[in-house]
């Protein structure tokens, strides 16, 4: 049994948020960069290059690469032999959160209850995700969500008998309807199978995954390039402008489901898919 100090997640935590804020991950970059090289609208070729200006500047000075900071979502795979010690989970990492967004001038988006509103103050809580897993180490990402594209993210429970094509359907029927909302070029996360709940969630986690990978199926990599090409055709482009750029990556996670039933989740991020990841 590794004992761990949980005063080291909200360290981590701490500073996850701040450098996720702060830097695209690599992958995104060069997906952005790849598409502006292939736009041949001027209008299309304008939005990338500012999008590219931006997160050069956000990368140069260390400020936020977007205005809406988002709402942290923290995942953690725990490892089976690992024994937290010095506080309470929780509290420990919704106080990197608290630390972070303030050290880092982020903004606080968090409202204290869905209906009556009313700004916590700190952006807490984080949305805090565990999976246990073998081993002594924590591997822990932080991924702010921001909530312009959140808004347009779907899920529907399909009857089996709605097959690929109804998934397919659906897949193109929440990128048209999101439209310029979301600020794309988007990155689209799709879950597919699970109950109710455990579906949106492989969508969010499909959004954490580097959009120059594919799913280890080959069924579902092929299904990845074909709903990204048919995403791209709808022409919403960059912006909402027109272009050849409406997503700049989609990604799939399954897992098995019931008998009965099929269901799909489409996450939507913005072109700020941001994620930081450390193992502790
Ligand atoms: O909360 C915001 O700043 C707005 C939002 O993320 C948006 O996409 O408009």
């Amino acid at each position: 049994m590794r004992e761990v100090e949980v005063s080291r997640l909200t360290d981590v935590i701490e500073k996850l948020c701040i450098e996720a804020n702060e830097h695209l991950p690599e992958d995104v970059k060069c997906a952005i960069k790849t598409c502006r090289a292939c736009e041949d609208g001027e209008i299309a070729k304008g939005v990338l290059d500012n999008i590219i200006e931006n997160f050069d500047i956000a990368d140069k000075e260390n400020v936020p690469i977007c205005q809406d900071t988002g709402m942290a979502c923290v995942f953690l795979e725990i490892g089976q032999d690992v024994h937290f010690v010095g506080g309470d989970f929780t509290d420990a990492i919704n106080e990197g959160v608290r630390r972070g967004y303030d050290k880092g001038y982020l903004r606080k988006s968090v409202v204290k209850d869905p209906v009556r509103r009313g700004n916590t103050g700190d952006n807490t809580p984080a949305m805090i995700y565990t999976e246990i897993v073998p081993g002594d180490q924590v591997k822990i990402t932080v991924g702010p969500k921001g909530f312009g594209s959140e808004n347009m993210s779907m899920i529907r429970m399909f009857k089996p008998s709605a097959g690929l094509q109804g998934i397919k359907d659906f897949i193109l029927e929440v990128v048209e309807t999101a439209g310029p909302n979301p600020c794309p070029p988007m990155v689209v996360g799709v879950g597919i199978g699970g109950t109710f709940d455990k579906c949106a969630l492989l969508a969010k986690k499909a959004l954490m995954r580097p959009l120059d990978s594919h799913n280890p199926d080959p069924f579902y990599a092929d299904l990845e390039n074909e709903m990204l090409e048919k995403v791209n055709k709808l022409g919403i482009g960059p912006q909402g402008f027109g272009g050849k750029t409406t997503a700049i990556g989609l990604n799939i996670e399954t897992m098995p489901t019931h008998i009965a039933g099929m269901p799909c989740a489409v996450n939507i991020n913005c072109h700020v898919t941001r994620h930081k990841t450390e193992v502790i």
